[in-house]
């Protein structure tokens, strides 16, 4: 017989059992919900319910590619999404990479000046560079500068336009070229702070293996780039006023003297930029110039005002206030070209689904005698970032052809995703009529519209993934501008959503 306590313990486990199973029940029925909405995001979540200490506390992720395929860039676009204080804390030091980029006006005139045409049809013509030091193949770079070169002297002809310029006749080509000849006396001062912002941006440091005459930038820059800048002032002025300055300058935007220098001379870049015989070379497509240092120059008479502070992340709108109109710069940060040196570690705390990851991101050297001190970061990385611009108009190197190589390699090594890289580059060289298979032969005679290109690259890519794809890892593909903030952004969520549904899915946990 059962007794009064014995029933109240047995009512009491019934109910507690029924509880369970209704509690069950209400679970698998929320968890079905939620899957039929979003089947990731349940996987997540179910991890995080049912084992929440084998989360990923730490994700190592390698960005790889060619040099100038847009490492940094991407790069830069993680630190603005995910640490976007200590980007606005580095601003200052970009202007020194800026102006950097705005000299290299001078070395293009120059090596231009002297190059022929390479083709009867101007349209397609693009001027070789020659490589600047040490001839790493994949870092076109000019050699020497127009400052102490010698177009004018050696080949006035060459900088005279005969129909975009409008100069027709001899006494307008002499006067044109006088013209230029007195800009470069007067930029002569600039030689020398040329040098001295590259070898502030190397940190007096030069490295065999680096392209680019050695000009690169390793870890941590920014931060030595302001410290040096403030040393220098403190050394020059050691007195109580001097420090009063300094204290004040600390408050501020540190204040880098040479960058004031520089700054000061860009007005006689702007008039060689305006020039018409510089005008007229562009127009028939005689100068080339690197698509970083004609953004600049494009905007240099907002770069070189004296309060002039490198603009950062935003889209290009026109903001109306109290009617008036502003224009909100693009971001010139983004747009800036300086080449890594070594592997950079970048950290940052991401949220995924409500919880904090710790990623370490690297950012390497992409020139080819870089490529050596990739290889330790492999092992344990949890993916890869590879980056190929599409197409790059050098005819020294197939740049195709090196990604293909490069990524063939990396392939057979480890997880990887891959974004191609400066779409929005295509786009306008295919709007000025830019003829793929001129480059790449195998393109044949396929279409020369935007969608075919694209596609016939995202073949090439895949067929070289599943050919060396011994490791069965995924691949997922991107088409992307990297200066495109929203579509960048956009995209790294994609990214970092995959990864982690990947990692789950090593860890046979979904
Ligand atoms: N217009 C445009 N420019 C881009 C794009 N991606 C990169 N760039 C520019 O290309 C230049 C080179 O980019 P980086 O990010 O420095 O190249 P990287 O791969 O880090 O090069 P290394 O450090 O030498 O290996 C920069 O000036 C970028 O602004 C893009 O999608 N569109
Ligand atoms: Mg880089």
């Amino acid at each position: 017989m059962e007794t009064e306590a014995e029933r109240t313990s047995r009512l009491y486990a019934e109910a507690e059992a029924k509880r369970i199973s209704e509690q069950i029940d209400d679970d698998l029925r929320e968890e079905r919900e939620r899957l039929k909405k979003k089947k990731g995001d349940v996987k997540v979540n179910a991890l995080y319910n049912y084992a929440p200490h084998i989360l990923i506390l730490r994700c190592k992720l390698l960005l790889l590619g060619q040099a100038e395929s847009g490492k940094s860039t991407l790069q830069k676009q993680f630190q603005l999404m995910y640490k976007p204080t200590s980007m606005d804390q580095e601003r200052a030091s970009w202007t020194a990479v800026i102006y950097f980029n705005v000299l290299r006006l001078d070395d293009t005139l120059d090596e231009d000046a002297e190059a022929q045409p390479t083709s009867a049809d101007d349209s397609q013509s693009i001027i070789p560079k020659k490589a600047r030091g040490n001839g790493i193949a994949d870092q076109p770079s000019p050699s020497t500068s127009l400052l102490t070169g010698s177009i004018i002297q050696g080949s006035p002809s060459s900088l005279m336009p005969s129909e975009a310029g409008g100069f027709h006749s001899h006494s307008m080509k002499e006067g044109g070229a006088l013209q230029i000849a007195n800009l470069r006396r007067r930029l002569s001062p600039l030689v020398a702070a040329d040098a001295q912002l590259a070898e502030r941006l190397s940190g007096g440091i030069s490295v065999s293996g680096s392209g680019e005459g050695g000009v690169f930038v390793r870890s941590g820059w920014q931060a030595r780039t302001i410290e040096n800048a403030l040393g220098r002032i403190k050394q020059k002025r050691p007195s109580v006023e001097s420090e009063k300055k300094t204290r004040e300058i600390e408050t501020q935007e540190p204040q880098d003297p040479l960058v004031q220098d520089v700054r000061r001379m860009l007005e006689h870049i702007r008039e060689l930029w305006h020039h018409p015989t510089v005008k007229g070379l562009i127009a028939k497509r005689k100068l080339k110039l690197d698509e970083w240092s004609e953004f600049f120059l494009k905007n240099i008479t907002r770069v070189a005002s004296p309060d002039y502070v490198p603009s950062i992340g935003k889209v290009v709108i026109l903001a109306v206030y109290r009617a008036h109109i502003h224009l909100i710069p693009p971001d010139d940060i983004l747009h800036t070209r300086i080449q890594t040196m070594g592997v950079a570690e970048h950290i940052f705390d991401v949220n995924i689904h409500g919880k904090s990851v710790t990623w370490h991101l690297f950012d390497v050297g992409g020139a080819q005698g870089q490529r050596h001190s990739w290889v330790p970061y492999f092992d344990d990385a949890n993916a890869i970032i590879f980056v190929a611009p599409y197409l790059e108009e050098d005819p020294r190197t197939n740049k195709i052809d090196d990604s293909l190589q490069l990524f063939t390699q990396i392939c057979s090594n480890a997880a990887e995703k891959r974004s191609l890289d400066k779409t929005d580059l295509l786009k306008a060289k295919l709007d000025t009529g830019l003829k793929v298979r001129k480059y790449i032969t195998s393109f044949g005679d396929r279409s020369n519209d935007y969608e075919t290109v694209v596609q016939y690259f995202r073949a090439h890519f895949l067929q070289v993934h599943r050919r060396n794809n011994e490791n069965c890892r995924v691949l997922y593909t991107h088409f992307t501008s990297v200066v495109d903030t929203k579509a960048t952004q956009r995209i790294i969520g994609n990214v970092r959503d995959s990864i982690f549904r990947g990692y789950l899915q090593s860890a046979a946990l979904v």
